[in-house]
């Protein structure tokens, strides 16, 4: 019998033979003893010396030997029990067992690069862990052109830590995406915007969320947030004018603080008071730091241990509204804001959900319309001609004083389609990831499960037509309507899409044509400068200041 030849069948041989050899009753131990032994072994036994010398056979330097010659030994056959011991005891468990399942797994490492390697798609991941993520970060829109261009289309590289594969922009592959529906967060994020938060969340969890969440952003819930987004734009509009000075000055934290208290008062009501607010909105921010911790440990001295108190504490904060509202809807079962809508929820949403769903919203919303304000005052203040044109559709529909109504939203195509374009070439979020729960095929590339695929219509990639020109025209059709683009994801995916969609973007838009109606009806701002800030929402940041539009344009 050969070295290395039917290992299986010299396995059972040696250990059948020697069972045959030994006493009924310590068959039983031995064959306990031999199993594990020869199946790591497989061919191979280390013998004592003296023993294997005795049994005339031939070891290497080590004191290795081969089970072949010690089966085709004639006198094997008068091995006693005691010999086998011997050899069962001399036998190097432990270390060859460990050699052996580190061989194995390296083997299976090596060959699993090799295998995916040849699968993959082009592109570089860059720094070990690293990655390419400081390109990434300083210019998202130009990393993933720059890339497209340079590979001939789908890429794979290494950003924020994950493997990631940025698909080519085609209506297939915008479809893949959309119907994918995990997101593979760092674990922190969810102890960070809750547990059942949305925007963390897979299914089926997801989608009862989801399900649920919906209830706070019908057509009839977003008309009753029209009053309060008209009253809420009406009043800082006015203070920014007030204290506006000839001295340019950064207006983002003026912005930051109008957007957070639209996402509270329409997610928690207005039964917020001025100080809670103030209060909130710094809980919230130092929870919101957690998110870009290096050492997540929620262990006193840690930072993101601070960031975890003020993240508990808001969870306390956001339990009181909610049982405030319980009360005001037991007096009055009109709802009024957001979380009245998941109040009425007959699903039975837990108080813990519930108070996840007021951190997220305000998480998911408020930046970004942050971010599309200052974009939107930006490009006013780089088209003088094109803000005309919006100032005369604004004042030949309103009068400044009236509601703002669903109807009076509507009647403004020209301010849609200018906000479309902002977002169209300056979009917020960008780009869409899907975390994959299994190996998936992409353009003749194999990605693995794990790795994130990323989808944005960046650049000359964008289907647009010119797409660097700034033209909100290109959402007009002939008869000057508004042509709605949001679903249209080759060029246009500042939302998202498939069962992941940003779930507030009706809302988003409603903010952002409520807040410009104000804006353009009665104020303006001179401009000094605009800087523009990729990550991690990509807008321009503004330094200058407000003034009421008579100022400069001798009366509305
Ligand atoms: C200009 C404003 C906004 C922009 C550009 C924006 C953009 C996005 C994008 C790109 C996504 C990911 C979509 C995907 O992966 O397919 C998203 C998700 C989400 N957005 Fe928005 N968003 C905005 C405003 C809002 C507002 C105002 C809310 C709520 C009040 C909101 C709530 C959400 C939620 C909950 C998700 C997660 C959805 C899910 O995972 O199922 N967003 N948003």
């Amino acid at each position: 019998m050969g070295y290395g030849k039917g290992k299986g069948k010299v396995r059972d041989e040696f250990l059948d033979y020697c069972i045959s050899r030994v006493d009924p009753e310590d068959r039983g131990s031995l064959r306990q003893n031999l199993l594990p032994l020869s199946r790591l072994l497989a061919t191979r036994l280390r013998y004592k010396d003296g023993f294997l010398r005795k049994m005339g056979i031939e070891m290497d330097q080590e004191g290795w030997t081969d089970l072949g010659q010690v089966l085709a030994l004639d006198d094997f056959s008068r091995w006693t029990s005691m010999d086998v011991r011997e050899v069962v005891q001399e036998a190097p468990k432990a270390p060859l067992f460990a050699a052996c399942v580190a061989g194995i797994l390296a083997g299976y490492v090596v060959l699993r690069r090799w295998w995916w390697s040849r699968k993959l798609p082009p592109g570089s991941m860059g720094w070990p862990l690293l990655g390419e993520t400081l390109s990434y970060v300083s210019g998202q829109e130009e990393f993933i052109a720059a890339r497209l261009l340079k590979y001939g289309g789908t890429f794979k590289s290494n950003v924020l830590f994950v493997p990631t594969v940025f698909l080519a922009v085609t209506e297939s592959n915008a479809k893949l995406i959309h119907s994918k529906r995990d997101l593979g967060w760092p674990a922190h994020f969810k102890k960070v915007m809750g547990e059942t938060s949305v925007p963390m969340v897979n299914d089926p969890l997801h989608k009862r969320l989801r399900n649920t969440s919906t209830r706070a952003f019908t057509n009839q819930q977003l008309d009753l947030y029209l009053p309060v987004l008209h009253k809420l734009s009406a009043k800082y509009l006015k203070e920014w004018a007030a204290q506006g000075t000839s001295e340019p000055r950064d207006v983002y934290f003026q912005i930051k603080k109008y957007a957070f208290e639209c996402g509270q008062a329409v997610i928690l009501g207005s039964a917020v008071t001025e100080s809670e607010l103030d209060h909130f909105m710094h809980l919230f921010d130092t929870a919101i730091a957690g998110l870009g911790c290096v050492l997540p440990v929620d262990l006193p001295g840690f930072p993101f241990h601070t960031c975890m108190s003020a993240r508990r504490q808001l969870g306390q904060e956001c339990q009181k509204v909610i049982q405030r509202r319980r009360e005001a809807l037991q007096a009055s079962p009109q709802p009024t804001c957001m979380l009245d809508a998941m109040l009425g929820s007959e699903e039975g949403t837990s108080d813990h959900e519930l108070q996840d769903f007021c951190v997220s919203m305000t998480f998911a919303g408020h930046d970004t319309t942050l971010a599309s304000i200052h974009t939107t005052l930006r490009w006013l203040k780089q088209c003088p001609e094109l803000a005309a044109g919006l100032r005369a559709e604004v004042d030949e529909i309103w009068d400044g004083s009236a509601p703002i109504t669903r109807g009076l939203l509507e009647s403004i195509p020209k301010t849609r389609a200018f906000i479309q374009e902002v977002w169209r070439k300056t979009p917020p979020v960008s780009p869409i990831v899907r975390n994959l729960a299994e190996d998936q095929e992409v353009d003749g590339f194999v990605v693995p499960k794990g790795w994130n695929l990323s989808y944005y219509p960046a650049r000359q990639f964008s289907k647009a037509d010119d797409w660097d020109e700034f033209r909100p025209s290109r959402h007009l059709d002939e008869e000057g309507q508004f042509i709605d683009s949001t679903h249209e994801a080759t060029l246009f995916e500042s939302f998202g899409g498939g069962s992941r969609m940003c779930i507030g973007y009706k809302f988003a838009r409603d903010e952002m044509l409520t807040f410009l109606m104000v804006f353009l009806k009665h104020y303006d701002m001179s401009l000094a400068s605009s800087t523009h800030t990729p990550f991690p929402f990509n807008f321009y940041r503004l330094e200058g200041s407000f003034c009421e539009r008579a100022r400069t344009e001798g009366g509305a």
